[in-house]
């Protein structure tokens, strides 16, 4: 069983790299901002709950993302570890997750980051939100709003994970195959 954190800014790549990482590794990938787009897309009472927070910018309730990433864990039980993106987001979902893995007798293996200058992501959130659809991509003070959260409510978990010895970094500037090696090169240390 292999459990990954992956963690990053808004913008960083951790959806772009899950999807190579989890056919190399075998593993299911939860992205829990995935998962509330499918749910928003298809109008369920979790995406009505969700939208609101989500196009503002603003970080879902932790009781609502915490069930949410537990529902879809159950769903895979027979799984041979995860690839969590975008999850856990505050200090409680982090708390959360470990006493949830520990149920399963299971654990976070490692947590790894992806690092990038803030002026490069918010030029790549616009420039994916001239596609994406995604209203938090298109407006420069949503983006903005994105930030103020990480910085107060995510960036702690550095330091959650480092005390726990779980924490890694890589460089999140290159090539999207340069950043898979740097990834691949962490997990197969673990
Ligand atoms: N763990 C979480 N806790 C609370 N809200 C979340 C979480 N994951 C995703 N969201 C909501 O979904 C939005 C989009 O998530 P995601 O696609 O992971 O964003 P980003 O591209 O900004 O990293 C977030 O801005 C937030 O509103």
């Amino acid at each position: 069983m292999i459990n990954i954190v992956l963690f990053g800014k808004p913008g960083a790549g951790k959806g772009t790299q899950a999807e190579f990482l989890k056919e190399k590794y075998n593993l299911i990938h939860l992205s829990t901002g995935d998962i509330f787009r499918f749910n928003m897309k298809n109008d369920t009472a979790l995406g009505k709950e969700a939208k609101g927070y989500i196009d503002n910018g603003e970080l879902v309730p932790d009781s609502v993302t915490i069930k949410m990433l537990q529902d879809e864990v159950e769903k895979n039980m027979d799984s041979k570890g995860f690839l969590f993106d975008g999850f856990p987001r505050t200090i409680p979902q982090a708390n959360a997750l470990d006493e949830f893995l520990k149920t399963k007798n299971w654990e976070v293996t490692a947590t790894i980051a992806l690092e990038a200058d803030d002026n490069v992501l918010v030029e790549r959130i616009l420039e994916r939100g001239k596609t994406s659809g995604r209203v938090d991509d298109q407006d420069a003070e949503k983006i903005r709003n994105r930030y103020e959260e990480y910085n107060e409510k995510t960036a702690p978990l550095m330091d959650f994970y480092r005390a726990q010895n779980k924490f890694h970094a890589v460089n999140g500037i290159g090539s999207i195959a340069e950043i898979t090696e740097r990834l691949s090169a962490v997990i197969d240390t673990l």
